[in-house]
Order: C-alpha cells, then structure tokens, then sequence
C-alpha cells in the first residue's frame, strides 16, 4: 500500500504549540511509531479510545511520525486535545506532538527524462536563446578555471561561488549597486573580447559586462528555476561552461513569474510552487567550454534551471556529470527599473 499523501498543514512553520485553527478527521503525531518502539496496531488501540481510526500510516521514513486517520473531525479534535504535548501513559509515557494533518496535493511529475534534450538553440525555438559551443578552447579552459581556484570560493549549501564586479545578495536576488568591488578581473577580458564580437547582438558595443557571478556545481548538484532578477540585471545574461557539461530546462510559466521566497536558496530542488504546474518545459545540453547567452524573451520570461542530478539523459545516451562543473555568469547591473516587455515576469513592473 503506498503512503497517504497526507502531511502537516506547513511543514515550515513550527506549529506545535499552537494548532491552527483548521479542522480534519485525520492528526500528523510526530515523536510516535516503529521507530520508538510503538506499533502501527498499538497506536491505533490508543487513538481508537475517542473514536473509530480508520488506519495508522507513516507520515514518512523516520518511522518515528504517523498520520492517525479518524471518520470525523470531532475525534480526531478530541484525541488531539487528550494527547497534544503531554506525555501519553500508554504510549509508553511519550510525549506527543500532533498536529492536524492536510491532504497535499499531488506532486506535479517532473521527469526531466520526457524532456527532449536540445543540442542546439535554434531546437528549443526559444526565442533570444543562442548556444555558441567551443567558445574557450581547451587551453584558456584550464586558465580560467586555474585563475578562479586561485581566489578566494564563498561557500553556499551546495555549491561554491565568487562574485566579481558587484556582490549578488542570495536574500533579495538583487545586487547592491553601491557596493562596487572594481573592474571584473583581469583574467575573463578574453572571453568579455569575444562576448563583443557575438553574434545576434544589437548593441555590442554597450554591452559593458560589470558582473560575474562564478558557480562551481559539484556533480548532482544544480540550481532551482529562476529568472535572474530584472531589476538587478540588464538583458543579456551570458553563462560560460567550463570543465563539466550540464542539462539546463527552460520552463514558461503560464501564471507569469512566481517570485521565490526572499531568502530561498537556489540550490534547493523545490521545482515549482503547487499553484505553478502548469507550464512549457525546453531542454538544452550545454557542453563544457560552450557560451549560452539568454536574451529577450529567453531572458525576460523563461526561467532557467539546471536539475540536481548526477547522471543526465541526453535523449538515448546517458552522460555522467563531470566532478565539477563551473559556470562563469556575466551581467550588466541595472541602474534603473526595468521596462521590459515582459511585465508579468518583471518586479520592476509588479
Ligand atoms: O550555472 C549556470 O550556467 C547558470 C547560473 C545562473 O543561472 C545564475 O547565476 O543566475
Ligand atoms: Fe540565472
């Protein structure tokens, strides 16, 4: 029998004490189960004193949480007042934490298998998306990658990361412009040379890059979807590949943008909010060394992802993520709000 999709009403918030007031027939008890010694069939005798439970299920693998489900509310209000933060005589003394217990909706099935993976841009037809592949060669690869290893990595959850230009702030997704850190570094004025002369740019010449953010993934791990901040970066945004391949998805959602919590971390794998399942889904591979660069649409109103996996299917052949991959991401920092026009995606224009 698989679990019931039944789970606490905010699995974020420390709700112990207080119940909200929501009413359900069936309780999430935490600090009770297998684990500590107490079985599914006691559990339900237990419970069983204030009305019919109709079964006892792990809430999850810890064995130590179940969900107690009642016929009605009433029962399951009673056993909750009875038993909630005091110890329970016969559940071996233990005390319990209870709280009422919500359906959750279905998990939106995210196969990035199903996806068929681009090997080029123009296959995605996402519109502002260009994938210039050997973009470095071999040797400034090593060159690169050697002069990041040689300054100073800021370590995230899950992954590593140096800022040149401006700092990027993880709690607002935004850049503080007025802390300026200098010039980008000596060793990327190669590649910002070959950025000028890329083509399918209007405006090369005022491209003036004055952000780099370097990620450094290590394998299995990615970057939940985002679109980077409209009104921390201007509309080119360039992401260079070195020593490691990876899958990005591109997802339209049909809402506009949902804006992550401030503070969320991208290296999450929390894929998209229960109300967001309803969206357009583009894959492309970005081969080490290759220069994705997302314009227009593809930067306005796409978000970008890369899935947390170690192994990547590229239609029928499997690709092992290297041991590391590194990404070099150049922006120009916005002074202004944004105008574009995209404004359902836009906090510029929220
Ligand atoms: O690693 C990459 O290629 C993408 C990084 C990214 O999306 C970002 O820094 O906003
Ligand atoms: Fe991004």
């Amino acid at each position: 029998m698989g679990l019931p999709r039944f789970g606490p009403p905010n699995p974020n918030r420390d709700d112990t004490k207080d119940n909200p007031i929501i009413s359900s027939p069936n309780l999430f008890v935490a600090n009770c189960g297998p684990a500590v010694g107490l079985s599914h069939h006691t559990i339900a005798l237990v419970f069983g004193s204030f009305g019919h439970v109709r079964g006892v299920f792990p809430a999850d693998d810890t064995g130590a949480r179940v969900i107690v489900c009642y016929d009605d509310e009433s029962s399951a209000a009673a056993a909750l007042a009875a038993f909630h933060g005091r110890p329970c005589r016969d559940l071996a003394d233990r005390t319990l934490h209870i709280r009422y217990s919500v359906l959750r909706p279905p998990p939106t099935s995210i196969d990035s298998d199903s996806v068929q993976v681009c090997l080029s841009a123009s296959e995605t037809n996402i519109p502002g998306l260009y994938l210039i592949p050997n973009f470095v060669t071999p040797s400034e690869e090593q060159e690169l990658l050697a002069a990041v290893d040689a300054r100073p990595w800021i370590r995230l959850a899950k992954r590593r990361v140096q800022h040149h230009g401006y700092p990027f702030c993880y709690e607002t997704r935004n850049v503080n412009t007025k802390l300026h850190l200098g010039e980008l570094p000596s060793f990327v004025a190669p590649v910002l040379e070959r950025i000028s002369s890329f083509p399918d740019l209007n405006d090369a010449e005022n491209l003036s890059l004055d952000q780099l953010t370097v990620n450094e993934y290590p394998p299995g791990v990615g970057l939940s979807p985002h679109i980077d901040t409209h009104s921390a970066f201007e509309g080119l945004i360039f992401s260079l590949s070195l020593a490691g391949p990876c899958i990005m998805e591109f997802r339209r959602y049909a809402q506009g943008a949902w804006f992550p919590k401030p503070g969320s971390s991208l290296d999450t794998d929390v894929d998209n909010p229960d109300n967001c399942s309803n969206f357009s889904r583009k894959a492309i591979y970005l081969p080490p060394r290759s220069m994705l660069l997302l314009s227009g649409e593809a930067r306005y109103a796409w978000h970008h992802y890369i899935p947390h996996h170690k192994i990547d299917k590229v239609n029928d052949s499997v690709i092992k993520r290297s041991s590391r991959r590194v990404s070099f991401t150049l922006r120009k920092v916005r002074t202004g709000p944004c105008q574009c026009q995209f404004p359902q995606y836009c906090d510029s224009q929220r």
